[in-house]
């Protein structure tokens, strides 16, 4: 199993460009399902995750041609509506081919998902949603079996905001008969740039980004070209490396008015932000101050940076309380962290962080995808060598990491 070995001290300089989002490619990758024609993307990032859902698509019969970050996917001919287990173990985003599936053949046989162990992660929204709609489901071993001749629009309001929750409602309701409204639907940057895709292959949809979208359906999508979103998770776990360093990174390819949360916190902790339309310049003394955080659902603190946010705080000066509400279990980087000298105690779905002069490298294990990244970004100011291992995590979200890393002055390796 692949391991990272990872020398800490040294403050990160230099530029590099960001990949596109994972989270907006997976389900613009199922999207494709919709489409009697081909679908062009670029931007496609080279992620375990992707090559994951290409690998479940052209099981159904989509023919995938893909070159650097260029991906093709002609759904004109499927043969299967099924999403077998042993394809959709490792990955959350599967469950995003149950809306195009039922919506276009009015049958879906999809596994229940796998992915990140961060809590217990139901799919009962999504479920619920397409009942809403007029569809039949049964969950039998393990499988949700759905059915619906045609699907009818629907008003309905998700008890939670859940991201694939209204990606795989918003896609099933293009090809539903009549106007769907999905209320305390998701506003994060992944659900509009799926929407702006959809819009370009036909859809009729209001509204993506606010809590209220409406979907007036059609009768059928065609292909488009659309080029994926950038990767504001990615860019924001530099932006915290360059912090945590006292380096000074510029990162192309990146949306400041994406990442607004994370840009206030990293300011009140004394880092000096700079943008333009496409780039974030960050740049630091090394000198952080403590910052509470509290995640919580688009446009308020990403949960996909609560890890990275708690390595800064783990060497800032003062204490930090950083709060979970999404995840019940998305704390496991803390035990690592303190394999490597940090001071953090949980309380619940609170960790107070009190920073720590220094830590000092260790041996540890990566849990999970944001788990592992705060384990990188540790390293790098731990002093002395850290050994990362199980880093297959990293892979699923961050595209040529040690390239990256090695770019800005780090000193990263992979070994077996
Ligand atoms: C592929 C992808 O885009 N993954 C992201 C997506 O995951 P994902 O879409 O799985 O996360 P959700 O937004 O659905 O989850 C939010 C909360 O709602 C709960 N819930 C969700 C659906 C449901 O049917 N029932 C239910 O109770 C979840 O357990 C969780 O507590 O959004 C998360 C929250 O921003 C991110 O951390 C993930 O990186
Ligand atoms: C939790 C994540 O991914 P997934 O939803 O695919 O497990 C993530 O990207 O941090």
């Amino acid at each position: 199993m692949d391991k990272l070995v990872i020398e800490g001290g040294i403050p990160l300089q230099g530029e590099i460009t960001i990949s596109g989002a994972k989270n907006a490619a997976l389900p613009i990758l199922c999207a494709a399902l919709l489409a009697e024609t081909p679908l062009k993307l670029s931007a496609v990032a080279k992620l375990k995750d992707v090559g994951t859902t290409i690998t479940l698509l052209e099981h159904m019969g989509v023919q995938a041609s893909r070159s650097e970050d260029r991906v093709v996917l002609d759904a004109s001919h499927i043969h299967t509506q099924e999403a077998p287990y042993e394809m959709v173990k490792t990955m959350r985003a599967s469950i995003l081919v149950l809306g195009p599936l039922l919506a276009r053949f009015g049958h879906a046989r999809v596994s229940l998902p796998g992915g990140c162990a961060i809590g217990s992660r139901p799919v009962d929204l999504h479920i619920k949603g397409l009942q809403a709609m007029g569809a039949e489901i049964h969950i039998e071993h393990g499988y949700i079996e759905a059915r619906a001749s045609k699907l009818k629009g629907a008003r309905y309001f998700m008890d939670m905001v859940t991201v694939t929750g209204t990606e795989n409602l918003m896609m099933a309701a293009c090809l539903a008969e009549g106007t769907t409204v999905l209320e305390n639907a998701a506003k994060e940057p992944e659900v509009v740039d799926l929407a702006d895709c959809l819009i370009k292959m036909g859809a009729r949809i209001e509204g993506a980004g606010t809590d209220i979208i409406t979907i007036h359906g059609v009768e059928r999508l065609h292909g488009c070209d659309h080029q994926v979103v950038c990767d504001r998770i990615e860019a924001g776990t530099y932006m915290v490396a360059a912090a945590m360093t006292g380096g000074c990174v510029k990162l192309n390819n990146a949306r400041a008015d994406l990442l607004d949360a994370v840009i206030e916190k990293l300011r009140d902790a004394g880092v000096t932000v700079e943008s333009d339309a496409t780039s974030i310049t960050v740049k630091s003394n090394g000198k952080l101050k403590a910052v509470n955080i509290r995640t919580a659902p688009h446009p308020a603190f990403p949960t996909d940076m609560q890890a990275q946010m708690m390595a800064l705080n783990t060497i800032a000066d003062g204490v930090a309380k950083v709060t979970e509400t999404i995840f019940e279990n998305r704390f496991m980087h803390v035990q690592e962290m303190q394999r490597l000298g940090a001071q953090i105690e949980v309380e619940g779905n609170t960790a107070i962080v009190r920073g720590v002069p220094k830590l000092e490298g260790a041996t540890v294990m990566a849990t999970d995808l944001r788990a592992s990244a705060s384990l990188v970004l540790a390293a790098l100011v731990a002093s002395g060598e850290t050994i990362i291992e199980r880093i297959y995590h990293l892979d699923r979200g961050y595209e040529n990491l040690e390239e990256k890393l090695t770019a800005l002055g780090a000193k990263v390796k992979r070994t077996s």
